[in-house]
């Protein structure tokens, strides 16, 4: 018997799916696939295509999950030295604007992921309706993802707190072990909450944190994204267009 899904896991589903079935096509044979807990409905929908057409595809990991991932559904996997340039690649978001700007790196895998994105065709986010916002920073309380080398965290910290609009910036501790989280490139992560005025404009504050010594990416992805699916809880699906078309796709009957 089918697991019951709360309504929000239903909901990842839902826009998981949707986005597979519209971006997914037969003939599209290097896959990017994404992190975090919408990714894995991603997966079951393109093992659920078949054997017959993965049977050719190589899929592309943005971090140790998403490797595990295609591993265990017994897909190819494949390395961005081999295969630079993707047909599509699939990832969550943390919170989506009306610009299909993102926050993105909740789970530390903002690095790996921006990679993955800028080297597909096309890039879509998938994400449960709590993501699907207006301004960055509305939804999702933890702040801008910097991932950093370790050597650098105290000065990027200083550096933080020495701009004209300074965020209340932390370094992101681990759950379950003593310390920091420390990335799958060896990292750190400070999570920076920056006052509205700055979120309004997430490409000047992408730039600005980039150029600060020691960063190594920015969880904020400016003009990247496509497409973003967001499942609703009566089982619609929002869809965001790069170029600002919105539509919903009713829930079935
Ligand atoms: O670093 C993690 C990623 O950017 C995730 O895609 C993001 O945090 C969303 O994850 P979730 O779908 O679990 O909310």
């Amino acid at each position: 018997m089918a697991a019951v899904l709360s309504p929000i896991e239903a909901s990842k589903q839902l826009a998981a799916y949707t986005a597979v079935d519209t971006h997914v096509l037969p003939e599209h044979k290097l896959i990017g696939i994404g992190s975090g807990s919408t990714v894995p409905y991603v997966v079951d929908r393109i093992v659920a295509q078949g054997p017959a057409v993965n049977r050719d595809r190589v899929f592309l990991a943005t971090g140790f999950q998403s490797q595990q991932l295609i591993v265990h559904a017994g897909l190819r996997l494949g390395d961005i030295e081999q295969f630079p340039e993707l047909d599509v690649t699939i990832d969550g978001a943390d919170e989506v604007d009306a610009d299909l700007n993102c926050i993105k790196g909740g789970g530390a895998c903002h690095l790996r992921e921006k990679v993955l994105a800028e080297a597909a065709k096309t890039f879509v986010v998938v994400a449960d309706y709590r993501k699907n916002s207006q301004l960055l920073g509305t939804n999702y309380a933890p702040g801008v993802p910097i991932e950093v080398s370790p050597f650098a965290m105290t000065s990027l910290l200083r550096n933080l707190a020495a701009l004209p609009l300074p965020p209340v910036a932390v370094l992101r501790m681990a759950r379950a072990k003593a310390g920091p989280v420390v990335t799958d490139n060896g990292n750190f992560v400070v999570d920076a909450v920056f006052p509205d005025g700055e979120m309004r404009d997430p490409v000047a504050l992408l730039h600005k944190i980039k150029l600060l010594t020691g960063v190594v990416e920015v969880g904020l992805f400016c003009g990247i994204v496509k497409a973003a699916y967001f499942g609703n809880q009566d089982g619609s699906v929002t869809v965001k267009k790069e170029g600002g078309e919105v539509s919903t796709i009713a829930a079935a009957p």
